[in-house]
């Protein structure tokens, strides 16, 4: 477990006036769906999108028959009622793509949010315990970058999809009546396309995945040359390192060629199938009008109507092919996006809460009552705490004792319901620590780490994390009480950079006090470790800090420092080992 995450989890938390149990679990809920599954509003979307398609046989027919009547020779009155029909078609078809388009995209934009929220608080609700939670780097690029792959693949290639499987069987079935012949060659054309851009989206699959690997790589290079810079100035290595990101950029450049080859390719092998298709039709029609050809119809040659009606709908049969194959690329992007956010939602090991609960504000005495506690980090583990009794009263001060790995950071994060102990009642203040209870409980905990997170932020922002009711008057306050008043001066309150860059251990350990201190609500602080890697001098100025922050209050410590041990009330070992200061 990593300090600075639990202590984010715990402030985060915190923060919240209301949790969000009830976004928590349909969250969880949608976690578990399957991560195609199925989008509000997009089935409505499709169905207007196709029928907008689908009005262009009206419109076909209502032309065929103009151009008709005018062969003829018919007057204005027999072509006006058309023209005005394909007019009318026309603004409605218009209409019908405008609010499919608009449906669709909304749909799928509020599928992509729904989503994102489930696995946000799928993330939120992971134990800081849970060995196998994804890293920050990677949940961070799924949730913001990749997801957004979502929104084309749902409001692009699902429509597309629909259409092009009921599109071209409508317009089948109005030509075959007419002429079976020209609907066997657009039958046995049109299977062509799909057979082939299969062939080469296996391919291009192939080619884009190198690709996308390629620019991780590169990615992934850069960051960490970035953060070496120093480094390598030091080792003479920057033309090495230049030649290196020379190499890899040429690399991308030919992946990324072949991926815009294969885009070439596919393309051009729709058109010409396509292309062939119609062709083949028109040659037919156009026989079969000149009586050259008198086969592939039901009786008789074609007439002009039918002969143009044909014609008409010959390219819009092949349009939603044409249209699957354009966002083709769509689906892997979107499917994959839609697995990495259903993974990251998926639940694993948990902290506790995020339950539909009545909300309350625990009071009384702070204290800390365990019975019979029992945990393992996995049911074939061995039990980190086993059968764990301990009883901490109002305002006692206790050190948890013990040798590395006899879990001490665990015990901790247990009362702080960061993750589920197997059986036996932790109590806070009398009242058992659960799902129900968690969030009222947890109000009254602060939690301090080894290494608290510090953010690229103003002092002010650091310490207020965004908390209700804390000003700056409460920030100066806290920050005059752990001594840093003097560090950040005007000059500096805003000189605080990412994982506290500018600050010196002991610093940022007092920066995290300040936190505890700005919110008087904490009675029970739990530190782990927190005069752990600092040198004597620093150690105690936190400990003297840490101390007057706990005056009167609940404070557990888990600690290998004897000098922290044994300014405490009482010590607890873990393991039976006391310390020599403490002894
Ligand atoms: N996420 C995890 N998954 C599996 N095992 C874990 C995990 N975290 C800790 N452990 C194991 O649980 C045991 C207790 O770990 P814990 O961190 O609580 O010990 P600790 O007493 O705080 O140690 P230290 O003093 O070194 O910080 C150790 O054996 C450790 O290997």
């Amino acid at each position: 477990m990593t300090a600075s995450s639990a202590t984010d989890g715990i402030l985060e938390r915190r923060n919240a006036a209301n949790p969000p149990s009830s976004v928590s679990l349909s969250a969880r809920r949608t976690a578990t769906g399957p991560a195609t599954g199925k989008c509000p509003g997009l089935g409505l979307a499709s169905a207007l999108l196709c029928l907008s398609s689908l009005g262009w046989i009206a419109q076909a027919a209502m032309l065929a028959m103009g151009v008709g009547a005018i062969s003829r020779g018919g007057g204005v009155s027999d072509v006006a009622a058309p023209a005005a029909v394909v007019a009318a078609i026309g603004v409605l078809r218009a209409g019908l793509d405008a609010a499919g388009g608009r449906l669709a995209f909304r749909a799928a934009r509020r599928e992509l949010s729904t989503r994102r929220a489930a696995a946000a608080a799928a993330l939120a609700l992971r134990s800081p315990l849970d060995s196998g939670r994804p890293a920050s780097g990677l949940a961070a690029s799924v949730l913001g970058e990749q997801a957004e792959a979502v929104v084309p693949y749902l409001a692009r290639f699902r429509p597309a999809r629909m259409k092009a499987s009921t599109v071209p069987l409508v317009m089948l079935v109005c030509i075959v009546p007419i002429s079976w012949l020209a609907g066997l060659i657009l039958v046995l054309c049109a299977p062509l396309i799909p057979v082939f851009m299969a062939l080469i989206g296996w391919r291009a699959k192939a080619a884009s995945e190198e690709q996308l690997a390629e620019t991780g790589g590169i990615n992934a290079f850069l960051l960490d040359r970035l953060r070496g810079l120093a480094t390598i100035r030091a080792l003479d290595a920057v033309d090495a390192t230049a030649l290196r990101l020379r190499g890899d950029a040429d690399s991308l450049r030919l992946r990324t060629m072949a991926v815009l080859k294969i885009a070439f390719l596919s393309s051009a092998v729709l058109e010409f199938f396509a292309a062939l298709g119609v062709a083949a039709t028109a040659v037919y029609v156009g026989f079969s009008l000149l009586g050259s050809v008198e086969i592939g119809t039901w009786e008789g040659n074609l007439t002009l109507t039918q002969g143009l009606f044909i014609l008409l709908l010959a390219p819009a049969f092949f349009e939603p092919l044409r249209e699957l194959s354009a966002v083709w690329h769509d689906r892997a992007n979107g499917e994959a996006a839609l697995s990495a956010l259903a993974e990251l939602a998926s639940s694993h090991q948990t902290i506790l809460g995020g339950v539909d609960s009545q909300p309350f504000t625990a009071a009384g005495h702070a204290s800390v009552e365990i019975s019979g506690l029992v945990f393992r980090h996995g049911p074939e583990r061995e039990a980190v705490i086993d059968h764990f009794d301990l009883s901490i009263g109002p305002g006692e001060h206790v050190a948890l004792w013990g040798a590395s790995g006899s879990g001490k950071t665990t015990l901790l994060s247990l009362m702080a319901g960061l993750a589920r102990h197997d059986t036996g009642v932790i109590r806070i203040g009398g009242i058992p620590l659960r799902d129900d209870t968690v969030d009222g409980l947890r109000r009254r905990m602060a939690w301090i780490g080894q290494s608290p997170h510090v953010f690229a932020a103003s002092v002010t922002r650091n310490i207020a994390l965004g908390r209700v009711g804390i000003d700056g008057e409460a920030v100066a306050a806290a920050l005059a009480g752990v001594d840093l008043d003097r560090v950040f001066t005007p000059e500096r309150a805003s000189a605080v950079g990412e994982g506290g860059l500018g600050l010196s251990g002991g610093e940022a350990l007092r920066l995290a006090l300040a936190r505890m201190m700005a919110d008087e609500r904490a009675d029970i602080i739990l530190a782990d470790e927190p005069t752990a890697h600092l040198d004597a001098q620093t150690a105690a100025a936190v400990t003297d800090a840490l101390l007057a922050l706990a005056e009167g209050r609940v404070l557990i410590v888990a600690t290998h420092d004897p000098v922290l041990a044994a300014r405490m009330h009482r010590i607890v070992r873990l393991e039976g080992q006391a310390p020599r200061a403490a002894a």
